[in-house]
């Protein structure tokens, strides 16, 4: 089967980590299925980026195991792994002033050179309204530029398992949007979808499945309507808030800082 057909399971059990002097991972148990767009949420320092760079594999856990449908992540080989899951970091400065285009291309090097490469770089560039940026050099690309260029690279392959960190951090609200609604039309075709968010409101619109972090802890996962309560958030956050409810849409109101 190839990867286009291919549905990942990822299976996080029992995790640990530690960065530093800092048990960052403790304990974590999770499942990410196809067709699930998960949020992980949780204030700075929470260890969000550490949990998708574990199932990403540019982290290796201390103890616990990652699984991609039952076999072990870390033995697979590297190129198969990158071929089964695509990862965007957080935050990434080109070294090489590359075009917009070539850049998005390096999402294809898993494929090595598809006949169709041009074809398939055009349609992730246009899924974030990037084509304009196709044939500037990146590095003079503005940060919400910059951005969807890189996520045209991460949308680019076929991989089932899609892992991107605060992938909206940078975008303005319309191509917010733009991107939130393509994620969750990947994970109705089956993808696998996993983001590190700090905008609720996007979490709770979005998302199948929230991911609540609280100093390396899983403090709570479930629909964004199990995790979105004014207890669990105010644990995780140290703020009071609201959410109103409209049709599945929430509004969260921060209200103070406790
Ligand atoms: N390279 C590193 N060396 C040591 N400690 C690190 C390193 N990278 C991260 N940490 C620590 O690990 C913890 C978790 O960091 P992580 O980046 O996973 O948090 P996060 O939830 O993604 O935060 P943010 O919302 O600020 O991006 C933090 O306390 C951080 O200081």
């Amino acid at each position: 089967m190839n990867e286009v057909d291919r549905k990942l399971t990822v299976d996080c059990e029992s995790l640990e980590l530690t960065r530093g002097l800092k048990n960052v991972l403790r304990e974590i148990n999770c499942t990410f299925k196809p067709s699930e767009l998960t949020a992980v949420i949780g204030p700075n320092g929470a260890g969000k980026s550490s949990l998708l760079q574990c199932i990403a594999g540019v982290l290796t856990p201390e103890s616990g195991q990652i699984t991609f449908d039952g076999e072990k992540a870390h033995k697979l080989p590297a190129t198969q792994r990158a071929r089964l899951g695509a990862y965007l970091p957080q935050s990434e400065m080109p070294a090489w002033s590359l075009s917009g285009a070539n850049l998005v291309a390096l999402g294809l090097l898993p494929w090595g050179r598809p006949r169709d490469r041009e074809t398939r770089v055009r349609r992730a560039m246009a899924m974030v309204d990037a084509q304009a940026f196709a044939d500037r050099p990146v590095t003079e690309l503005s940060g919400g530029e910059l951005r969807r260029v890189q996520l045209a690279r991460l949308l680019v392959g076929q991989a089932p398992l899609l892992i991107a960190d605060e992938p909206t951090a940078a975008l303005d609200i319309r191509h917010q949007l733009q991107l939130m609604q393509n994620f969750r039309r990947l994970a109705d075709m089956g993808k696998t979808v996993i983001l590190a968010l700090h905008d609720l409101n996007l979490a709770a619109r979005f998302c199948d499945r929230v991911l609540l972090l609280q100093e390396g802890v899983l403090l709570a996962g479930g629909t964004p309507q199990a995790v979105f309560t004014p207890a669990l958030i105010g644990e995780a956050y140290g703020v009071s808030c609201k959410f109103h409810w409209r049709d599945g849409i929430a509004e969260f109101v921060p209200l103070e800082v406790l």
